[in-house]
């Protein structure tokens, strides 16, 4: 038996805001930062846990909390009671009545979940010795579908019908696997777009992106339309029309307005539009969808639970669903929304703007090819080339593609120095 003897978290920032790199229309100036979550066990000689999750700087400090309120939950129990049933563990951790108050299933109590949680599954997959992904599509479907918490969407998807999706997938498994390995996972970049960079950078670094072999661009709009229409020309003019291009708005619209500014930037032929209006606007989503196709319409890094994702996929209000590791409460519930895409037939394309974000979700969307949809229709993986230097096992991309990861765990780790260096507010990073 392994204990789970405490919970450590820290609060890591990077200074990104000095750059711009992360910038888009609703966050000018965002600094990518990290609640950091370390499982440490009994068992001096093994793995510890590591998760994190995802802010962009000031509030850090409030998940920070959020997670020390959360960690008697998790203090003193054993890896083995836990992964004996994960869906019962899931239902406990966001079951506290007295802290579910502050969300329930939202805001800053389950961006902290998310880091535990994910701790959790990064601890059991290094005891296991095997990636995440590879650690969930070897489960069976009634293994993996009791990782689950079932509770406000059997309306959207039952058990059984969870477990019959995974079943209709097992025969080729072993087969995309050796496909992935050998090919790697489909991606696009986001890294040319962002909305504070400069004509020249993205120029060059558009220029970079097609030398690195991508296919697939992001662009962040949302501005002034003028500007918006001018940067998409310049974009196009550097990718041709051959490439696809996708554009971000990041929440700054209405309905109407989305609509009439998509139609005027409809002439570069983009292939969604993400996050156009607010991220709880579901029927707002529906509307505009309907309105501006054939232009899709993304959205997720926002949505903040699986009751929301059933109420998108039950209004048909998107095209491509951007589940966010983070953002949701950690891998459980990420599990259950893949399967309820799968089951209405919308891609899983995951959000990957931030600090780990792209370490995350390669294991995601490799689950979701090998063992869940068994397609890659208009699905692609978010890349952005910021702060992988500080993961001990970080992404690796060649010709557009993720490669696939071996080491074990969730590729959360982060290197000692990499953490003691950017701690809010007296790591060196911070001394500037
Ligand atoms: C603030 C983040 O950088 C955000 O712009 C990321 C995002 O929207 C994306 O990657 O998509
Ligand atoms: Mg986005």
């Amino acid at each position: 038996m392994t204990a789970i003897t405490r919970v450590e978290v820290q609060d890591i920032r990077f200074p990104t805001s000095r750059s711009l790199d992360g910038s888009d229309a609703m966050n000018a100036a965002p600094d990518y930062s990290a609640t950091y979550v370390i499982l440490h066990t009994d068992d001096d000689k093994g793995p510890q846990g590591h998760g994190l999750t995802f802010t962009i700087g000031r509030g850090n400090e409030i998940v920070v909390t959020a997670v020390r309120s959360l960690a008697y939950l998790m203090e003193g129990r054993s890896l083995e009671a836990i992964t004996a049933d994960m869906g019962a563990f899931w239902h406990e951790i966001t079951g506290d009545s007295q802290l579910r108050w502050i969300g329930p299933d939202k805001g800053a109590i389950h961006l902290a979940t998310a880091a535990l949680v994910n701790a959790v599954w990064d601890l059991w997959a290094k005891r296991e010795g095997k990636p995440i992904w590879k650690l969930l599509a070897d489960m069976s479907p009634e293994a993996l579908v009791r990782c689950l918490d079932f509770r406000f969407v059997t309306d959207a998807l039952t058990p059984e019908e969870a477990i019959a999706l995974l079943r209709r997938q097992a025969s080729g498994k072993a087969e995309r696997e050796t496909e992935m390995r050998r090919d790697g996972f489909p991606g696009y970049t986001t890294s040319a777009g962002w909305l504070g960079y400069s004509d020249d950078k993205v120029r060059q670094l558009a220029r970079d992106a097609l030398a690195e072999g991508w296919t697939h661009f992001k662009q962040k709009i949302g501005g002034d339309l003028e500007e918006d229409i001018r940067r998409a020309a310049l974009l196009r003019e550097e990718i041709g029309w051959d490439k696809v291009l996708m554009m971000d708005a990041n929440q700054v619209w209405d309905v109407d307005e989305t609509v009439a500014k998509m139609r005027r930037l409809a002439e570069f032929d983009p292939l969604w539009i993400e996050e156009p209006t607010s991220p709880d606007d579901i029927l707002g989503h529906a509307e505009i969808r309907h309105r501006v196709a054939p232009i899709g319409v993304a959205t997720g890094e926002h949505c903040h639970n699986k009751v929301m994702f059933k109420q998108f996929l039950q209004a048909e209000a998107i095209d491509y669903c951007q589940i966010d590791a983070a953002r949701l409460g950690g891998l459980n519930e990420v599990i259950l929304v893949v399967l309820m895409a799968a089951k209405f037939g919308v891609p899983i394309c995951p959000h990957a703007g931030g600090v780990g974000l792209c370490e995350y979700v390669q294991h995601i969307s490799l689950f979701d090819y090998i063992a869940v949809s068994g397609s890659l229709d208009g699905r692609m993986l978010e890349y952005v080339d910021h702060l992988h230097e500080h993961f001990v096992d970080p992404v690796s991309i060649r010709r557009g593609r993720y490669q696939v990861p071996e080491a074990p765990g969730y590729s959360i780790t982060m290197h000692d120095a990499s953490l003691a260096d950017h701690r809010f507010p007296d790591g060196a990073a911070w001394q500037e």
